[in-house]
């Protein structure tokens, strides 16, 4: 059987309605047509086409996406994309680059931190591109700690500007995308100083390039880092490094939604809190939740198709060998990550909508639930990204040998997304930031303060602390309730033991810091419980499609009780489970594999991905894998010439060199 039949094989085995399921997966029907229409689009238009850009060299390949942006840029306007298609349009492009930072980071930091007239002022300008942004806040010395930034901006009453200045070399701005040689603007943080006071970090809109021929405003020294992990991957984007010599701007390029300063450098607050600041981050951090799950679809979709290509061993009376998908091991590595993909992505919805709803409740002046929105950002950015990075890396050990070839694709998917486990804060300290957001919310239990939303079930802790769970068979392990009681208990749990360690140092502060690395334990089991009961939530909703229900019911289960098996540390010792129970998951969860199977090729094709999207050798839609792998090697430049450059100067002699030593 060839690779094209064994895909289409697999494909009459489906028990579910693919196209329904495409849906679910696309969020609606409007959001599946126009992501089709946008993938088939950027697919068909040569002057996106991806291959040999890993072969590039730095310089050719940033000219590249200069060019293909200009390209994309072009094709929007003469389209008149809405920035719903624009954003499409932008991911099937899949190449990272300036316009990432100017639409993803600039634009929202101006919307979020600026005052109504500056939005005035800047937002037409962004929108036309007329200007293009960065988001200029790391530098050298620190990232993670922001308050610690050293960049100044030092009021100047006489002229009514800000001097930006960079002290050290450690204040240099380090990282920010778009930087190094594109953007012309950036917001740039600084620490505020009025009448020799300081008054913390800020935004300020800053002109950093000439609009007319793009040379630095004297003042300012930049340029790129340099050459970032992998090839091609995130070495498109410009990542620069900027420093200031008393550089001037008007004190109305001062992002003052949160604090004014007047004409005479006094500071007035407004009713906002000052955690807005970070706002921007809140909102990206939420983006990359819902592109986790995208990546990750995309390594296990090539996983996925692969693995039922690929036979190894198993041939009976001269049949056809086994398909590796259908080897236990295989299945217990690579349907966990089918599971996640569809997890991440539900949690992604769920996400956005929260999002929503407090950008809205900010609007009206209600910012109760902020500290919420920071810590389920926070927390689900650092939990889905990690666990996509190593299923990226688990994909590519899926598929063998051929997985660590660029022409798998897997490589420069796993080298572009790597740098997610720590852009937008570090996975580690973001996971801190929940463990405060927790403990502070087991604080208050006492004090008859009612924990809502995502912490809600901490409400119920006395009932936690005492359940016990009810399993008695492995069919029980497919109750909602039974799943959800399990990870709430883990969770409560842990939470509370950590308090009550906590409550034991005199320093609240000194035992943060001993006890953090047990601290993130209970933040990586919240933020699991999260993604579980959002799927359980995604299960009650009315879903059309013969079948889909089923299969998602069947991933929902495999991401939970693939989670249970893997941290059982967490479920027995915290007395969540028994032994005897968790066995019965695990028999619970072989069962499920066995079903997901024949469907497992049907639940790949439903991310709707193209050829060209994928970019995959081995994750083809027609399954015709070793002619193509075949014909790819070919088009290796050292496959040029028959006979290697270098063979006159290098192999050549050696090789006579042998010859004379044989005759001595
Ligand atoms: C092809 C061409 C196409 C063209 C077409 C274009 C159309 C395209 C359309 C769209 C494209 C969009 C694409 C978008 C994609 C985006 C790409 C993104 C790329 C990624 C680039 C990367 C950027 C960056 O990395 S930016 C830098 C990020 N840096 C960090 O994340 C730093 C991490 N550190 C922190 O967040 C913090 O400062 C800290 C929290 C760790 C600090 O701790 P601490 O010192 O304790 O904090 P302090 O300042 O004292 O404040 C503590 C209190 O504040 C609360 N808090 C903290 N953070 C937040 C927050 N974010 N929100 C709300 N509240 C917060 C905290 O809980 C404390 O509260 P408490 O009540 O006092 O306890
Ligand atoms: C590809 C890429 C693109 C980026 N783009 C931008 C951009 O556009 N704009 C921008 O401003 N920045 C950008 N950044 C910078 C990025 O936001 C920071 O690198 C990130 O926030 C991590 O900060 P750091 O580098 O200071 O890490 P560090 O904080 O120095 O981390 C080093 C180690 O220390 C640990 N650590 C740090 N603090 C603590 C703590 N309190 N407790 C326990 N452990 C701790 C971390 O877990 C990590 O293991 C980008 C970075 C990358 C890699």
């Amino acid at each position: 059987m060839k690779g094209v039949d064994h895909l289409a094989h697999e494909r009459n085995k489906t028990e579910f309605d693919v196209d329904a399921m495409k849906i679910v997966w696309a969020g609606s029907r409007h959001a599946f047509e126009l992501s089709d229409r946008m993938a088939r689009l950027v697919a068909s238009d040569p002057a996106f086409q991806k291959d040999g850009r890993i072969r590039l060299g730095r310089k050719e390949l940033f000219k590249n996406t200069l060019r293909k942006a200009a390209h994309a840029w072009k094709r929007i306007l003469e389209l008149h994309l809405t920035e719903e298609e624009a954003g499409w349009l932008r991911n099937f492009v899949d190449e990272p680059s300036f316009t990432d930072l100017h639409w993803g980071m600039f634009v929202p930091a101006i919307k979020g931190q600026g005052t109504d007239e500056q939005q005035q002022k800047w937002l037409p300008l962004a929108y036309k591109m007329q200007i293009i942004g960065s988001y200029a806040q790391t530098e050298l010395g620190h990232g993670s700690n922001v308050q610690g930034l050293e960049t100044t901006a030092t009021f100047d009453p006489e002229t009514d500007e800000f001097v930006i200045h960079s002290p050290t070399l450690t204040s240099s701005k380090w990282w920010p995308g778009g930087l190094g040689k594109v953007s012309t603007h950036a917001i740039v943080y600084a620490r505020l100083i009025t009448n020799g006071q300081e008054h913390g970090v800020h935004g300020f809109i800053v002109q950093l390039r000439s609009l007319d021929d793009h040379m630095p405003i004297p003042g300012i020294t930049i340029g790129d880092i340099g050459m970032k992990f992998g090839n091609g991957a995130y070495n498109t984007m410009d990542n620069g490094v900027l420093t200031f010599d008393h550089i001037r701007i008007p004190r109305n390029q001062m992002l003052m939604r949160v604090l004014q300063v007047t004409r005479e450098g006094k500071c007035v607050k407004s009713n906002v809190p000052r955690q807005l600041i970070y706002g921007t981050m809140v909102f990206v951090r939420q983006t990359i939740v819902a592109d986790a799950s995208t990546a990750l679809a995309r390594a296990v979709c090539i996983a996925t198709r692969y693995s039922a290509v690929r036979r190894q061993f198993g041939s009976q009376d001269g049949g056809m060998e086994t398909q590796v998908i259908d080897y236990k091991t295989q299945q217990s590595r690579l349907f966990p990550l089918l599971a996640s993909a569809y997890a991440f992505r539900f949690v992604g919805e769920w996400l956005k909508w929260l999002y929503t709803d407090v950008t809205q409740r900010l609007q009206a002046n209600d910012f109760s639930i902020l500290p919420e929105a920071h810590a389920c950002t926070a927390g689900l950015k650092s939990l889905t990204t990690t666990a996509t990075a190593d299923a990226i890396e688990e994909c590519r050990k899926l598929c063998g040998g051929h997985g660590y070839l660029c022409a798998s694709g897997l490589p420069e998917l796993f080298a572009v997304y790597v740098p997610a486990c720590t852009y937008e804060g570090d996975n580690v300290v973001l996971l801190l930031q929940v463990a405060r957001f927790l403990m502070k919310t087991v604080s208050q239990l006492g004090s008859g303060k009612k924990p809502v939303g995502t912490t809600a079930y901490l409400g119920r802790v006395q009932d936690l602390l005492q359940c016990c769970c009810d399993v008695q068979t492995a069919e029980d392990w497919l109750k909602p309730s039974v799943v959800l009681e399990a990870f709430e208990a883990r969770s409560a749990r842990m939470c509370v033991a950590r308090a009550q360690n906590l409550s034991k140092f005199e320093n609240p502060e000194d035992g943060f810091a001993e006890l953090s690395a047990d601290l993130v334990e209970a933040s990586v089991a919240h933020c699991q419980l999260i993604v579980v009961s959002k799927f359980i939530d995604k299960l009650q909703q009315d879903i059309p499609g013969k079948g889909v229900n089923r299969q998602l019911q069947n991933l929902c289960y495999i991401y939970a009780l693939n989670l249970l098996h893997k941290y059982l540390g967490d479920f027995l010792s915290t007395g969540c489970i028994t032994p005897k129970q968790a066995s019965l998951a695990n028999d619970q969860l072989r069962s499920l594999y066995s079903q997901i199977r024949p469907n497992a090729i049907a639940l790949v094709d439903a991310f709707n991905y193209t050829d060209h999207y994928l970019g995959s050798v081995l994750g083809r839609y027609d399954g015709n894998v070793y002619p193509k792998l075949y014909e790819e090697a070919w088009k290796d430049p050292l496959n040029d010439s028959v006979v290697p450059d270098g063979y006159h100067e290098y192999i050549h002699p050696m090789l006579k060199q042998q010859l004379r030593n044989a005759r001595l």
